[in-house]
């Protein structure tokens, strides 16, 4: 699958920049030319309150230079300004990446002009379109694709489906993936360029645009072209990948002044919207361009509905362009000024784009139904041959002829004829039983979508209830003191509790929806499954000879690999489910034991500071915290793992055995982990001998250390388990063992390796890691499960394909026997398949349990640092712990990413403290 520059993945929004020529209007107030395109990508705007003859250029200041990716004046034609900006993301939208494309710009400024442009002169609408559909034609991929297109408009904060207007105003929702979809959107499918002209046109007229005094045809609404270009393998597979790269186009409304609009009425209330949802935009750019795209920065995109779908543009994943547009005009400096400044901030955000890869999800209950149908299928089929080969035998007996009967009317056509059928009616099963699983995962979605907005409800439901309660408590109370006041009305409800409200029901219908589709497939499954026991009643009554049995040997071990196959991916997509977990535990425990290190150093800068004397056990815990935590020792730690990890390294340690230069790990590299090893097993003695120290002398501030470190003996374990040499180490707490030691003890190690007698193990290792080479394919993709990767060639039906394309080829040729060569292949392929089996491997608890050790150590040493004592901290530094356990009134959606912000701002903002003091 062809894929775009690593560039192209890691990307900053593109920022153009269009000034218009002045309009009749502007020339006839007499406005001069104040915004003037330098070269390709740098723009000057004069402040046109500068005296011109003034020789001091008191104002000098005021005339600002800005600089863009690219820059057009009016001299620029519609094709340009295309070529410039948009062009060029054709090719990644038909690779599976998002893009979008969005016009800028206050009221009357050409955004318009741009995205949609004139009969005469088409804009970038158009043109992309055209060129579309022109690469799909010439692209040489074996791929079916599809072209879908929507298009809408949000109008007073409404969207409203521009292609089927009478559907009334569409909601909008967040899916599991926490993607934004327009509930009850009309998504044509088209398939020509003409046609998808023809709905642009139609969406369009309906578009909302009124005459203002900034501008004839003002648009009152944003608009938003979506076309998803869909692309599949003409293959069909349980495995198949679809490819889906959406390309948004958007016109916004533009900001405007009430006096200079000169709008009232409903005009004003229009304008109103468009000013929120601009600012609202506004804001999230300002958001994002100081955060680059990257820090913790917190960015509001529920402000508007604009925002909430731009977001993937703006901070997500799509490849984003943003064309501004100004007026060169001077009475439009204020306006021109503004929207250069926030032109500029954007060009700060940063985007992550990723291919839009679907591999067929299933949802693992399915797996469940269909493990046990493809059990219960096999079972049927080995009942037929055994019963099978005893009639045979019996007809054996009862004479010759009727068997030969039977060959001739079952010639050799007819069986591959019934064979083919089987195979068709079998794969139809799979392609029923992976759309109804599609199914399942979307209801599972809706289901997700729907407790989960039921649960916003339900907790702001019980904070208002107990706002109520606290409130009628001090009226109560005011009125017992005869201090008689006017009721407070309740809270508001907030915007996200509303939306949940009317997000609930389009979910629900949808849901029904889902499960009336599911119910028809069901049915349908069903009658395939009478079909295909009905051509297996076509198949000879009585097997005539050993290929026929062969055959059907054949038939059943391909439903067996399938159903091996399928067990694998289910064990593959609970590992991963496992795995999403763990990431996130570690998450959680890296950043709270970022926090802690902070807090940890402010302290004792703090105590160093005000030259406080520090308990000697404070103090010990200190040391041991510096020495662990330093880098050195985390990155042993993390070499260890890897190396527990890989088991020939292992192997090969624990028999000293030296490793052939040409593997995975060369000699050095296991040199230096098994030094890291033996370093390893000094800091695990160390720790041993504080816990016990520890142990004897304190539980003075009641912190339980013994607790803090059990990961650490765990990690002992792993040690023992790993090298020999540690075992001594145990035994001999290395307490006064130099850096000289440990290399004397590695050199020493490394002799030990060199030793022949581990011939035996040396001949044991290199053939397991024969057998793993075999299985290490390379990783197309790195974000996938390598045993998932390696599934996905085995397609579903190939093997049963080649087999019988094999059985034909094999045929006339007397020296292959073709069922001998069939079997051949059936072996090989359950071996893949056990091999397969092999890879899935979890994730060794150690890293969890390293991470989780240090936290709780972090949070040891800053329970004994703030202890009795009488250190008075500064208040930002006492806070921080509060913070980030104390429970928040925020919306439980956005709770988890609220906690990561403020550790993150808590951090930020000690910072440089900490430079100073440490580093
Ligand atoms: N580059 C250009 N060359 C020639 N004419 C232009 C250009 N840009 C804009 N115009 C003209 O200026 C007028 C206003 O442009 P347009 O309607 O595109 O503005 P807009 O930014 O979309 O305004 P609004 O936000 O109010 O919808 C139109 O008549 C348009 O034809």
């Amino acid at each position: 699958m062809k894929d775009l520059p690593e560039e192209w993945k890691d990307h900053q929004l593109t920022v153009a920049l269009r000034i218009r020529p002045l309009n009749d209007a502007e020339i006839e107030e007499g406005a001069t030319t104040v915004a003037h395109k330098i070269d390709n990508q740098m723009v000057v705007l004069m402040d046109p309150c500068e005296d011109a003859d003034n020789v001091l250029r008191a104002n000098r200041s005021r005339e600002k230079t800005y600089m863009f990716d690219v820059a057009f004046d009016y001299a620029a034609t519609q094709e340009d300004v295309y070529v410039a900006t948009t062009k060029n993301l054709i090719d990644g939208v038909i690779a599976g990446y998002n893009a979008t494309v969005f016009a800028y710009g206050p009221t009357g400024a050409g955004k318009t002009y741009t995205m949609l442009g004139l009969d005469s002169e088409p804009g970038i609408y158009i043109r992309t379109l055209n060129d579309l559909f022109t690469a799909i034609e010439d692209s040489t991929e074996d791929l079916n694709c599809s072209v879908y297109m929507s298009y809408i408009e949000i109008y007073n904060e409404m969207i409203r489906d521009l292609l089927n207007p009478s559907s009334g105003y569409l909601d909008l929702r967040e899916d599991a993936k926490g993607e934004i979809r327009i509930a009850g959107i009309t998504e044509f499918s088209t398939c020509n360029a003409k046609e998808i002209m023809a709905l642009l046109t139609k969406g369009n007229k309906l578009r909302t645009q009124e005459s203002t005094a900034a501008n004839k045809t003002s648009s009152r609404s944003h608009a938003i072209l979506q076309v998803a270009v869909k692309q599949k393998s003409r293959v069909k597979d349980i495995n198949e990948e679809v490819r889906v790269g959406k390309l948004f186009m958007v016109d916004l409304a533009g900001t405007e002044r009430a006096s200079q609009t000169q709008n009232r009425g409903k005009r004003m209330k229009e304008g109103a919207h468009i000013n929120r949802s601009l600012l609202a935009l506004a804001n999230c750019i300002n958001a994002l361009s100081e955060k680059g795209g990257k820090g913790a920065q917190f960015v509001n995109y529920r402000d508007s509905k604009l925002t909430r779908l731009l977001k993937d543009a703006l901070g997500g994943n799509s490849r984003t362009v943003m064309i501004t547009h100004i007026s060169p005009a001077s009475s439009n400096f204020e306006e021109s000024r503004n929207t250069l400044v926030y032109a500029d901030k954007a060009k700060n955000i940063r985007n992550k784009v990723k291919r839009n890869l679907m591999n067929v999800s299933y949802h693992l209950a399915q797996y469940t139904s269909i493990i046990s149908d493809l059990r219960s299928e096999i079972d049927r089929l080995r009942a037929k041959i055994d019963q099978q080969s005893q009639e045979q035998q019996k007809g054996e007996k009862a004479g010759i002829c009727d068997i030969k009967a039977e060959v001739q009317e079952y010639s050799h056509g007819e069986m591959a004829l019934l064979q083919e059928q089987l195979l068709s009616a079998f794969r139809e099963q799979m392609e029923i039983r992976r759309s109804l699983m599609e199914l399942e995962n979307c209801n599972m979605e809706l289901h997700i979508d729907t407790s989960r907005h039921l649960l916003t409800i339900s907790d702001w439901e019980r904070d208002r209830a107990r706002a109520r309660r606290v409130r009628d408590e001090v009226t109560e109370e005011k009125r017992d003191r005869g201090n008689e006041e006017e009721q407070e009305s309740g809270p508001e409800e907030p915007q996200y509790v509303t939306a949940a409200r009317e997000e609930i029901g389009p979910l629900l219908a949808e849901q029904r929806k889902t499960m009336e589709q599911k119910r028809e497939l069901e049915e349908k499954l069903l009658n395939m499954k009478l079909k295909s026991s009905k051509i297996e009643e076509l198949l000879p009554k009585r097997i005539s000879n050993s290929e026929q049995r062969d055959i059907l040997t054949l038939l059943c071990k391909v439903h067996e690999l399938e159903l091996e196959k399928t067990e694998i991916q289910s064990a593959v997509l609970c590992k991963e489910n496992v795995l999403r977990t763990k990431d996130f535990i570690i998450q959680r425990h890296e950043q709270q034991r970022t926090l802690c290190d902070d807090i940890i150093h402010q302290q004792k800068a703090l105590i160093e500071d005000q030259g406080l004397c520090v308990p000697e056990e404070l103090q010990e815990l200190y040391s041991l915290y510096f020495g662990e935590l330093s880098d050195a020792s985390v990155d042993q730690i993390l070499n260890l793992h890897t190396f527990a990890t890989n088991p020939r390294a292992a192997c090969a340690v624990k028999n000293s055995t030296p490793v052939c230069p040409t593997e995975a790990v060369s000699p050095d590299t296991l040199r230096e982990i098994v030094s890291d090893t033996k370093n390893i097993s000094v800091i695990a003695a160390k720790r041993r001998s504080h816990l016990r120290v520890n142990d004897s002398n304190s539980r003075v501030a009641g912190v339980n250390l013994a607790s803090g470190l059990k990961s650490s003996v765990s990690m002992d374990s792993l040690v023992s388990t790993l090298a020999d040499e540690s075992a001594e180490v145990k035994r001999n707490p290395p307490r006064h063992r130099g850096s000289s030691q440990l290399k004397q003890d590695s050199k020493r190690t490394e002799g030990r390796m060199e030793l022949p007698e581990k011939q035996q193990r040396k001949k044991r290792s290199r053939s397991f890691e024969a057998s793993k080479r075999h299985v290490q394919k390379p990783r197309q993709n790195p974000s996938r499960h390598p045993a998932l990767e390696s599934i996905s060639d085995n397609r579903l039906v190939r093997p049963a394909l080649n087999m019988i394309q094999q059985l034909n080829d094999g045929a006339g040729n007397p020296a292959t026997p073709p069922v001998a060569k069939m079997k051949n292949n059936v072996s090989h392929f359950t071996g893949e398949v056990q091999l397969q089996k092999l890879e899935i491997r979890g994730t060794p608890p150690s890293t969890i349990h390293q991470k989780h050790s240090n936290v709780k150590r972090g949070q040891a040493i800053y329970k004994q640092q703030r202890g009795p004592g009488d250190v008075s901290y500064p208040s930002n530094l006492l806070q921080q712990p509060g913070n980030y356990k104390k429970s928040t009134n925020e919306n439980p959606r956005q709770k988890g990413t609220a906690d990561v912000n403020r550790m993150n701002e808590a951090r930020q903002k000690n910072k440089h403290t900490v430079k100073r003091s440490y580093v």
